[in-house]
């Protein structure tokens, strides 16, 4: 029966997602992609920069042009999500942290961060598809959302600490908005990596589905939950919410650009980023 209705609803999604969408062209950029259905209102925004979303500093200059524009049209809703069939993001792109171009490291971080203040304080209620992996920054992004539907067997988590760097003071804090205290703090330590059925006992995600057609569904339905209260009220309580976190980035955005570059150029940490980064490529061959 259950079954039944899922698929009833599945169907209904590809004729929606056949019939109904249509992309804002102006926030379509090369990496991400952004249709918006007209019945809901509802905004899929898709990063499609594969194999792994890796965020460079182009992806990242992209997604913060496709939220603005979501902003602008004021739709009903940002589902965020991937055109990788097994990777949501893998995160921060390595390669711009590694041996960097001084110049370009500090544009990477402040667009990091400009993505993380539109996305995390959008007007605009926020959900994500996670439709694969999501470490590091992919989690970043995801927990930043009001809302995360994500699917069977994947991982999601801040894993910083295994790579030997240190996530920043608002990565921690948008993870503390989300999970409870103690096990936010056991996870950052760690650098855990949890499954989809530990993130979802934990409350680092609110609900798993089995594809993404579903996850899209669910979203949906979570900004549908908001038909009966006043869109500016709502706006103005996230923000009252979340406003400590903004503000304290906001304050300190210059410094906090001066730690990262400083962070990431000690040699022994150039020496971890290498490392991991040929670990990656070896497990590739
Ligand atoms: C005091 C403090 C002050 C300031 C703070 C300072 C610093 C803190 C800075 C930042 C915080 C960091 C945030 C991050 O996001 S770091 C990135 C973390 N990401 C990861 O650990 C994920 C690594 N990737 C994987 O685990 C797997 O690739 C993944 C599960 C995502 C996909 O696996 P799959 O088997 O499908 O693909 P692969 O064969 O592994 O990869 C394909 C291809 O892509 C390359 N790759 C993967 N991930 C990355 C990445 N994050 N960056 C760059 N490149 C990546 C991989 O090497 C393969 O490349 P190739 O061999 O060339 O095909």
């Amino acid at each position: 029966m259950q079954s039944a209705l899922i698929n009833g609803k599945k169907l209904c999604c590809s004729m929606l997602l056949k019939n109904c969408f249509r992309p804002l062209s102006a926030a379509s950029g090369k990496l991400t992609n952004v249709e918006i259905n007209d019945k809901t209102g509802v905004a899929v925004l898709t990063m499609n920069r594969l194999p792994v979303n890796g965020l460079n500093l182009d992806l990242l200059r992209d997604l913060l042009q496709s939220i603005q524009e979501i902003e602008k049209n004021k739709c009903r809703g940002l589902i965020l999500t991937s055109a990788s069939n097994t990777i949501f993001s893998a995160g921060l792109d390595i390669t711009e942290m590694y041996k960097p171009d001084q110049e370009r490291l500090k544009q990477f971080w402040n667009a990091l961060q400009d993505v993380w203040l539109a996305l995390y304080g959008s007007a605009v209620p926020t959900a994500a598809a996670i439709n694969g992996h999501s470490p590091a920054g992919g989690c970043l992004l995801a927990s930043s959302c009001e809302y995360r539907v994500m699917l069977p067997k994947y991982t999601i988590g801040l894993n910083e600490t295994q790579l030997g760097i240190v996530a920043p003071k608002w990565f921690m804090s948008t993870f503390r908005n989300v999970l409870p205290r103690r096990i936010a703090e056991q996870a950052l330590v760690q650098g855990k990596m949890f499954t989809s059925d530990e993130a979802l006992k934990v409350g680092l995600v609110d609900e798993l589905v089995a594809s993404k057609e579903e996850a899209l569904i669910k979203c949906e339905k979570f900004f549908a939950s908001f038909s009966k209260t006043d869109p500016i009220a709502r706006y103005l309580t996230k923000k009252q919410l979340r406003y400590n976190d903004m503000k304290e980035l906001q304050d300190e955005k210059v410094q906090d650009v001066e730690n990262f570059v400083s962070f990431v150029n000690q040699p022994t940490v150039q020496k971890s980023l290498g490392f991991y980064l040929e670990s990656l490529k070896k497990k590739a061959k």
